[in-house]
């Protein structure tokens, strides 16, 4: 897409869409489909001020795509300067009234977007399974994690709370947790509803204001929980929904009426969004890449490392950042390994996402596609030795002849300097390793810029506990992997991330902390 944030703004007049959500049911404007290939998406993907927008100037629009099908799924009309401007004024409007409420009002509101996302579960996640390409089972989830995010930040609104310190002669402090302002979020094409909702949830119960800009290529579902938001009844423009790519982002940023950026997606970009802030000395919250070690001894439960580790590799089609792509098996187990994972990989069936046995769906797009296909070509070329898949795959459905898939792949007989275990790939490759000591596993596990997972299998406590203790990770499995229930905070370590979604800790990242000293006698003056 070309910047072109200096485009007069009357060449981009925006249009109030006419499909307000407080009035119109059922609020999605689609053709509802049975299998792939048939959804339409018509309505305008931008959102603020309570409606869908629609930007009356084509230019810069750009196609999004079905990865099951290759097919065009509709046009993304990316915001400018302009369209910034509104949707932050409107987020800025919406953070006054907000921000006056009773936590316990907020939450009652939220709790209703809830119930809303459960109503319209099936809606949501065959628009998330259409423009992201995963399977309809783990679309499901995904808006399951987004729905019990938004209920248990809900509770979490009526704590917010500050200390009260006595002080000498009466006198006494006392701290008021407040929220920062607008916040931004922009997030990756890999879980895009969940996203929105991680982020979200947390800023509007700590009494924010978001606006929120999704992957170009993902676009699709955020406009729903906006709708959905607003249908719950939040203040028109609480949560908005931009969209457009680095140039949208970047306004974002810096725009000076912005207080915070929440942002996933990869490290590379991960360093631009935190020195964007910088400028405007805003708090970021980043959720990065990952090259996640998982760690299977031989005293393991060994069918359940296997899940593990098909569950750290080949959710989401790989595309997953805490995913344990290095797994390092201990020697003695090695042959039984890799004899069952791979009949296992070779069982997962690959197809159409929207259909029930589905297991494993299309990559995002063709360019990634080629990438991750690349990968295995260099990892080959390295040294590797491909046990199973790493192969486009065409599947026996004529309408899904142009999609985006590929044989889930298992790599034997890496080592350490390969770029397919020093890189993050995302995608379906899981790179196998062995190992003979704890102490020498755990010293590789951890030679990594990277620090956002980790697991280990063992049926040893002790072992379990100080393998973790000593790993570089901030989102760590014992005895399972890639499990991420909303109660509990995470996020990396490292070039991973700065800060936590998730859990209590997360309302310290969408709130600022105000001190108040109450002098209770006459002051004391050295003037
Ligand atoms: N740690 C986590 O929670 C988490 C979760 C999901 C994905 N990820 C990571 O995301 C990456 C894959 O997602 P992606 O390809 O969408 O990442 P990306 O970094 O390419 O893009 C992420 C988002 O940033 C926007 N963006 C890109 N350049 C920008 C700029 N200069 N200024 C402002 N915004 C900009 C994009 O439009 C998109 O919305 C992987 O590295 C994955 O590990 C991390
Ligand atoms: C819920 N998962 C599968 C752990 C994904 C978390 C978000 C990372 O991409």
């Amino acid at each position: 897409m070309k910047c072109c944030v200096s485009c007069p703004p009357a060449a981009m007049r925006v249009l109030s869409s006419v499909l307000s959500p407080r009035v119109r049911a059922p609020l999605l404007a689609l053709n509802r489909a049975a299998s792939s290939g048939s959804m339409q998406i018509r309505e305008p993907l931008n959102f603020w001020g309570g409606n869908r927008v629609s930007l009356e100037s084509e230019i810069g629009s750009e196609p999004v795509y079905e990865p099951a099908t290759g097919r065009v799924l509709c046009q993304l009309q990316p915001c400018r300067a302009a369209q910034v401007d509104e949707a932050v004024n409107s987020a800025c409007s919406a953070f006054t009234h907000w921000s006056k409420m009773a936590g316990i009002e907020r939450a009652r509101i939220m709790l209703e977007a809830a119930r809303l996302i459960q109503k319209r579960r099936e809606e949501i996640a065959e628009v998330e399974v259409v423009n992201n390409g995963k399977s309809i089972t783990e679309a499901r989830l995904d808006v399951d994690s987004a729905r019990l995010c938004i209920e248990y930040f809900a509770g979490l609104a009526t704590t917010m709370a500050g200390q009260h310190v006595q002080l000498t002669g009466g006198s006494f402090a006392y701290t008021r947790r407040e929220p920062l302002g607008v916040c931004v979020g922009i997030g990756a094409w890999n879980y895009p509803f969940q996203i929105a909702a991680w982020k979200s949830a947390p800023s509007l119960a700590c009494g924010n204001s978001m606006v929120f800009k999704p992957s170009p290529v993902t676009p699709v579902s955020a406009v729903l929980l906006a709708e959905i938001y607003a249908q719950a009844g939040v203040p028109d423009g609480l949560f908005s929904v931009v969209q457009g790519a680095q140039e949208t982002g970047a306004l974002l940023c810096l725009h000076p009426a912005v207080a915070k950026v929440s942002f996933t997606g990869s490290v590379q970009t991960g360093k631009k969004i935190m020195e964007m802030a910088s400028k405007g000395v805003k708090p970021v919250t980043l959720e990065l890449g990952g090259k996640s070690p998982l760690i299977i001894f031989e005293d393991c439960n060994l069918e359940n490392a296997i899940s593990g580790a098909l569950m750290a590799n080949f959710l989401s089609q790989g595309q997953v950042c805490s995913n344990g792509t290095r797994v390092f098996v201990h020697r003695p187990i090695l042959a039984q390994f890799l004899e069952e994972v791979v009949r296992r990989t070779e069982a997962i069936r690959i197809g159409d996402p929207l259909l029930e046995d589905t297991r494993m769906g299309a990559l995002v797009s063709r360019e990634h596609l080629h990438k991750v296909l690349g990968y295995v070509e260099q990892a080959k070329r390295e040294g590797a030795r491909v046990l199973c898949g790493g192969e486009a795959f065409t599947p026996a459905d004529p309408k899904l002849k142009h999609g985006y898939f590929m044989t889930p792949c298992v790599l034997d007989d890496c080592t350490d300097d390969m770029t397919c275990v020093r890189e993050e790939i995302f995608g379906p490759v899981m790179s196998v390793l062995t190992f003979d000591m704890e102490d020498e596993v755990l010293h590789r596990a951890n030679d990594t810029a990277m620090g956002l997972a980790a697991g280990v299998f063992t049926k040893d406590i002790q072992r379990a506990h100080r393998v973790i203790e000593n790993l570089q990770a901030g989102s760590c499995f014992i005895n399972n992997y890639n499990i991420t229930p909303v109660e509990v905070p995470f996020g990396g370590y490292k070039t991973s991330g700065i800060g936590r979604e998730n859990g209590q800790v997360t309302i310290e990242y969408y709130s600022q902390l105000k001190t108040v000293v109450v002098e209770m006698g006459d002051m004391d003056s050295l003037f």
